[in-house]
């Protein structure tokens, strides 16, 4: 099942916010390689504060739209904003307030952490030389690299290079940050200190668009998810939202499940099911109070009553036939 960006499964389409409100915004946005449609028309709206969650397995396009959005590569089809300016024609304007990791920056092997900063300081034409060793420490300090800044970049584990990549989008004040799978290769302790840290940009306002491919990753930290599949997005909402989509469904033990079934049928409830000893379906907005009355009242025996909630992992699942991750 599939649905049109911006909507959830079942639920009544929203207007859209203004676009003054979306830190991230794209219309049709497309990217072809040869005949493969890599990203196909994607309409994405990143809301100001948010932390999105750009959710989806490998191969589904989550890359190719970040190098898109960044203006990294140019896009067959589409257009899109970055905090409200046009890309690329605003690009010199609003890059500058944008952070992003993505396939980390060129680090130089034979320099120590602190030093590959002070080359990418450097290069940037904005920031005041002068006040270069605070911001550096302050970067190293934010990703807990401080210990190991004197350290050459080619002693660094994954983790603490993924960090220093961090500390690299850091380096100046950023309202939007871009993180391609940022706890990719990341030790559990490294995965939830950059997780504790995304908290913390967040709760300093900014936003923070982040992909990945483990459901817990947004479950934890972000407050809104895109979903996306084979080069689609196929869903997009607050996570609140999604959560009050996932179907409260329930379960009767019986002896007599066809007539179980014909009740909860006569109720409303969807997706009725009956297998032997049980039957089963979508409470919907029935009150599961009301289940049992009617089934007592149409003298079905019931022998077991229970509510179980689909979880998040199975409403995506429905939307893209695909499991996730669901470690990490
Ligand atoms: N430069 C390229 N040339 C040809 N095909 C590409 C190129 N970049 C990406 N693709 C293809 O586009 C599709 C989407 O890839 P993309 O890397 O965007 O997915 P992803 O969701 O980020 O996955 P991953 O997490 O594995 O990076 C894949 O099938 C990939 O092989």
């Amino acid at each position: 099942m599939t649905t049109s960006a911006g909507t959830i499964p079942g639920a009544a389409p929203t207007a859209p916010p203004p676009a003054s409100a979306l830190a991230v915004q794209s219309h049709g946005l497309t990217k072809r390689f040869g005949r493969q449609l890599a990203v196909d028309g994607i309409d994405l709206a990143v809301p100001r504060g948010s932390v999105f969650g750009f959710l989806g397995p490998n191969g589904s396009g989550k890359t190719t739209t970040i190098r898109m959005l960044l203006g990294l590569i140019r896009p067959t089809a589409g257009r899109h904003s970055l905090l409200g300016l046009p890309m690329p024609a605003g690009a010199a304007a609003v890059l500058p307030r944008v952070g992003a990791l993505v396939e980390g920056p060129a680090f130089h092997p034979y320099l120590s952490g602190a030093a590959n900063l002070r080359r990418l300081d450097a290069a940037d034409r904005t920031a005041d030389p002068g006040t270069a060793d605070r911001r550096i420490g302050a970067a190293l300090e934010r990703v807990g690299l401080t210990a190991a800044a004197a350290k050459r970049f080619r002693a660094y584990s994954l983790g603490m290079r993924q960090r220093l990549a961090l500390a690299a989008a850091l380096l100046a004040p950023r309202d939007l940050l871009i993180l391609d799978e940022p706890t990719n290769g990341l030790d559990p302790q490294g995965t939830r200190e950059v997780r504790g840290l995304i908290g913390e940009l967040a709760g300093e306002g900014v936003t923070v668009l982040l992909s990945t491919h483990l459901l817990a990753e947004v479950e934890q930290v972000c407050t809104h998810v895109g979903v996306m599949h084979r080069g689609r997005l196929v869903a997009q909402a607050p996570l609140p939202e999604l959560r009050a989509r996932t179907a409260a469904r329930a379960r009767v033990r019986t002896d007599r499940p066809d007539e179980a079934a014909r009740v909860l049928t006569e109720l409303g409830l969807d997706r009725v099911e009956h297998s032997a000893g049980t039957a089963s379906g979508d409470l919907g907005d029935v009150p599961p109070e009301a289940v049992v009355v009617a089934l007592v009242g149409a003298g079905v025996p019931v022998r077991g009553f229970a509510v179980a909630t689909a979880d998040l992992e199975e409403l995506f699942v429905s939307l893209t036939g695909e499991g996730f991750d669901v470690s990490g």
